[in-house]
């Protein structure tokens, strides 16, 4: 198989065999020291024998290009598979170890040893170094199974009473291949979510005000309008504010819903209108912005309002003019802000005094202003959007935004009043404002409409005008052409009436159709180095084609902790001599100002730490760090992003993955990246863990974050053996973007070893030495300190507790009682399934949970991570929003909802599976897994204890 042109930094040491240093037992009595060094002398006796019998037998392993800062993890070994056939590609049958060492080909997988480490060589290749490998086999152990590890080998801290088997990753089963019968690649459709090229519906066409199309052109290089846009643009365009004449009362305007694909722009789609219709005002001269807010756009994330932010100053920079030599901006009066925690209230409130005319805000935040802010001037508020509404909902904004109606009715009615007094007392209210009688357009924006939505509507929108995208005019000419462009406003107003909304049951979300959609089933304990594979392929794979602008690629994972482990897992493991790790976080400069400007230290880069008081450097410098590097993947950045990072950290991390750069990037994240964030260069999209919440629409949203506005992308789910019938079961619910009868959405299945073989090269079964390697690297670095450790059986914990709030409706794919926590444990580099957690992350796991229940709990002001006194605001905004954080606080809550009404269970082989307790127990788990709750998780009475160290 030919190399993706990756180099794989594995360091080696010169023997080529696995010899580590021993990590010096620290604490107890010294007689148990110096036992515990002679015996780990003597294995490493045993093993320097090993070495030089196979060193005599094969050539000496070159030269490794560098060695790890340290080893501080034991020699272990790792039992060898079974033999098995030679992969049916030509690798040339080796007689010997010896001889496989020196083959071309690489080794049989009778042949490999699963070993620590082994020999690579690194030849650079074009820009990105090819695996060259030259290695060293010690002789095929026919014991297959687990071998020991030298007690002594593990760190105090987390040295087992008896001694540590570690089971080898590959075993002399076949991995997992997509069935024989198995369509082959489907190719992927036409882009679904693509500016219209080949429609003649121009943005003229549509009633577009000439100097926003010259802008949009020229500089927001947007020509041809998308198929929501081309739908909704007529009608929504054709309300200006004439400031010539008092509007017409006879016809309010009617509210909007607009429902369209991921990155299918919607957000220009309302944003637009609310721009062309306010533009006009500009000719007044008594316009200025003390006129105070006329539009509102709510957003559900903080991430989110900031990038509506940003395109909303993107359009008001726009010109009046056409005069290409006058390019003045002319649109000052038109200014927008940005409410959402980040500034302290007292600034925000200054801002707001001045008058903000278009406003970005989070729910929460804007509740509180309009109940605290008296100079907070609304009252002529003329549209209102309530953009990505399904998340709204989901987050529980629901009696958020129903007090925010009420209170903008309020103060209309009152500034009505006192206009009306004015006007009645010759003081010439109605001067001051004659557009009252419009009313306020509200406008809702969705991907997906579910019954969450259609209340949510319910209670926001009159009377409203439904416009989706029609995917049976794709980006074909329209048949109404003519009538749009006789009367456009008739003729989309007509096709949205059209529109049959389909019953709940019936409503299919759909994914863009240029989108691929792959998975692959991977044993449990692969999961990790499959990880690694993939990543390593696909930047490989993408660097290749675009090297100037970067790819961005979207990691998914379930909760906080498993984000933040694997996040420094990647970026802290040594596979060579890289100094780029976790540990330059502390070497970060101090800036006393606690400026938000970012530094590069040794290929990370964080947020300048602030000074505390005292010249210490503050705690939260660790939870600031923004980038990491890893030597698994060459020039690459790490980034991450879930919401129980400090809010400048998540904006920073956000931007530095998203910029344009020559250099690849990799995301980790929850579900808080899954919603309306507009990232255009990301690439593809890997759902390592599976949506807990949200079912299918949730998958749809996620994979959304690419193919976007017509681009290509790719998406991936990891899928278990015990997982494979939620391929069909998710295929069923999407709808295809072509329309209906145009056949389903399929996902397409990648064999595991393909993308082992892909993402590490070398010949035969190479491979698997160097997953293996790759794993054991990562174990070591799990060992290496109890932190690592710490954040590893957390990060395993947290994954096992919201795998257990799949829906009921999910069980049947996703039920911990079929993984098998052995082998998960090994996923999270965990030699073996935590049986207790240390005290020290139980307080953790405790103190989270803690800060998750207080940061829900309304009224309550959460402790921000920093401490620190002017993020104060940031983090009561949270609390205010109810759940504004993340979605994380809700799965959370739903996660301790579920766990509490468990039954006891034990673990028994590896499965947590049998039921142990009283028989009260045993009736509440049959209740349980019966269908009485939502939640059913299976034995989380002994994760519980697990998770708390109770015994
Ligand atoms: N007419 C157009 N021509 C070219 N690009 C466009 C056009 N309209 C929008 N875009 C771009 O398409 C991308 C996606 O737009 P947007 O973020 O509004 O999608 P969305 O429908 O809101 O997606 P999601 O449901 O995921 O939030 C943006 O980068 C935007 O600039």
């Amino acid at each position: 198989m030919a190399d993706d042109g990756i180099e794989l930094n594995f360091a080696v040491p010169a023997s080529g065999v696995a010899v580590r240093h021993v990590a010096a037992k620290k604490g107890g009595r010294w007689t148990d020291r110096v036992k515990a060094k002679r015996d780990a002398r003597d294995s490493y006796k045993n093993l320097k024998q090993t070495a030089t019998n196979v060193s005599n037998s094969a050539p000496a392993p070159a030269p490794v290009p560098f060695q790890p800062k340290a080893q501080p993890a034991p020699a272990s070994f790792v039992a060898p598979p079974k033999p098995r056939p030679q992969p049916a590609a030509s690798v040339p049958q080796v007689g010997s170890v010896s001889a496989s060492v020196n083959a071309v080909a690489g080794p049989s997988r009778s042949q490999s040893i699963t070993k620590p480490a082994v020999s690579t060589i690194h030849k650079p290749r074009s820009s990105l170094p090819t695996p060259s490998v030259s290695r060293s086999h010690p002789p095929a152990r026919s014991d297959a199974g687990p071998s020991r590890l030298p007690a002594t080998s593990i760190p105090a801290s987390s040295q087992p009473k008896a001694p540590q088997f570690i089971s080898s990753l590959f075993t002399a089963d076949p991995l997992p291949a997509p069935a024989s019968s198995s369509q082959p690649a489907q190719p992927v459709g036409a882009p679904s979510n693509a500016p219209l090229v080949s429609d003649t519906s121009t943005f003229a066409d549509l009633g577009m005000d000439p100097l926003l199309i010259r802008h949009l052109k020229n500089k927001m290089h947007v020509e041809n309008p998308t198929g929501i846009q081309r739908s909704c643009l007529p009608y929504m365009l054709s309300s200006p504010l004439d400031p010539d004449q008092i509007e017409d009362t006879s016809k309010p305007l009617r509210d909007v819903l607009i429902q369209a694909q991921t990155g299918s722009g919607k957000t220009l789609s309302y944003l637009l209108p609310i721009i062309q219709t306010l533009l006009p005002l500009s000719k007044l001269s008594y316009i200025d912005r003390s006129i105070g807010t006329l539009a509102i756009i709510l957003a559900p994330t903080r991430e989110l309002a900031q990038q509506i932010s940003k395109v909303v100053e993107q359009l008001i920079s726009m010109s009046l003019t056409l005069d290409e030599e006058d390019d003045r901006q002319f649109t000052r009066w038109l200014v927008s802000g940005l409410l959402t925690g980040g500034s302290t209230r007292t600034h925000e409130k200054a801002r707001l005094r001045k008058g903000l005319p278009i406003l970005v805000s989070t729910p929460g935040r804007l509740l509180d202003h309009l109940q605290n802010t008296s100079s907070f001037q609304c009252a002529k508020t003329m549209f209102l959007v309530l953009d990505e509404a399904d998340r709204l909902m989901d987050l529980g904004f629901e009696e958020t935004i129903k007090g925010i109606l009420k209170a903008l009715e309020g103060r209309r009615k009152n500034e009505i009043n006192i206009e009306k007094e004015m006007d009645e007392e010759g003081g010439g209210g109605a001067m001051r404002w004659n557009f009252w009688n419009r009313g306020r357009t509200n406008i809702l924006c969705s991907a997906t409409v579910d019954p969450k939505v259609e209340k949510l509507s319910g209670m926001a929108l009159r009377d409203p005008i439904v416009f989706r995208s029609n995917p049976e005019k794709g980006t074909q000419d329209s048949p109404n052409k003519k009538d749009m462009k006789d009367d456009a406003v008739k003729a989309a107003i007509e096709e949205a009436g059209a529109i049959v909304i389909p019953k709940e049951s019936e409503e299919k979300f759909t994914p863009p159709s240029q989108l691929s959609q792959k998975y692959v089933v991977i044993p449990t304990k692969l999961r990790l180095v499959a990880l690694v594979a993939l990543l390593r392929s696909l930047i490989a794979s993408a660097a290749k084609v675009d090297t100037e602008k970067g790819t961005k690629i979207i990691v998914f994972l379930s909760s906080t902790d498993s984000v933040d482990f694997h996040w420094k897992l990647l970026g802290g493991v040594q596979m060579g001599d890289n100094n780029a790790s976790a540990d330059s976080e502390e070497d970060g400069e101090e800036d006393e100002d606690g400026n938000e400007s970012t530094d590069e230290v040794n290929g990370t880069t964080t947020i300048k730490s602030r000074k505390t008081k005292k010249g210490k450097k503050s705690s939260s410098s660790e939870s600031e760090l923004i980038t990491l590097s890893s030597p698994l993947f060459p020039n690459t950045t790490l980034h991450r992003l879930h919401g129980s990072l400090p809010l400048r950290t998540r904006m920073a991390s956000l931007r530095s993955f998203a910029g344009p750069s020559s250099q690849p990037s990799v995301l980790f994240a929850t579900s808080v990246a899954s919603r309306g964030l507009d990232l255009p260069l990301v690439r593809a999209v890997i759902q390592y863990d599976l949506p807990t919440e949200g079912g299918a629409n949730e998958y749809v949203h996620r994979v959304g974050r690419t193919a976007r506005a017509g681009k290509g992308g790719e998406a991936w789910a990891f899928i278990s053996q015990n997982e494979i019938d939620w391929v069909p079961w998710v295929e069923n619910k999407m709808g295809n973007a072509e329309g209906e009868g145009k056949g389903g959405v399929k996902l397409q299945q990648v064999g595991v070893e393909d993308v082992l073989r892909k993402g590490f090269g070398g010949q035969g079964y190479e491979f698997e030495n160097r997953a293996t390697e790759v794993q054991l690297g990562f174990e070591r670095w799990v060992l290496d300190g109890t932190q690592n450790a710490a954040l590893a059986r957390k990060a395993y914990s947290s994954f096992i507790r919201a795998y257990s709030t799949h829906p009921l409706e999910e069980k049947k794919f996703f039920h911990i009682k079929s993984v098998h926590l052995g082998h998960l444990a090994k996923s999270f580099a965990l030699r073996e399934a935590p049986g207790q957690l240390s005290s020290s992350s139980s307080s953790t796991t405790k103190n989270s949970t803690k800060v998750t229940s207080s940061a829900t709990a309304p009224g309550k002001k959460r402790k921000h991570p920093s401490g620190e006194g002017d993020d104060g605001d940031d983090a009561e905004e949270e609390v205010r929003g109810g759940k504004e954080l993340t979605a994380r606080n809700e799965t959370e809550r739903r996660m301790y909802e579920a766990v509490r009404k468990q039954g006891r269970m034990i673990k028994s082989g590896g499965k947590l599976g049998e039921f142990a307790g009283s028989n009260k127990n045993k009736k509440q788990h049959m209740s349980s897994n019966g269908g009485g709750g939502e939640f059913q998780v299976y034995g989380t009475s002994e994760l519980e204890r697990m998770v708390s160290g109770k015994k």
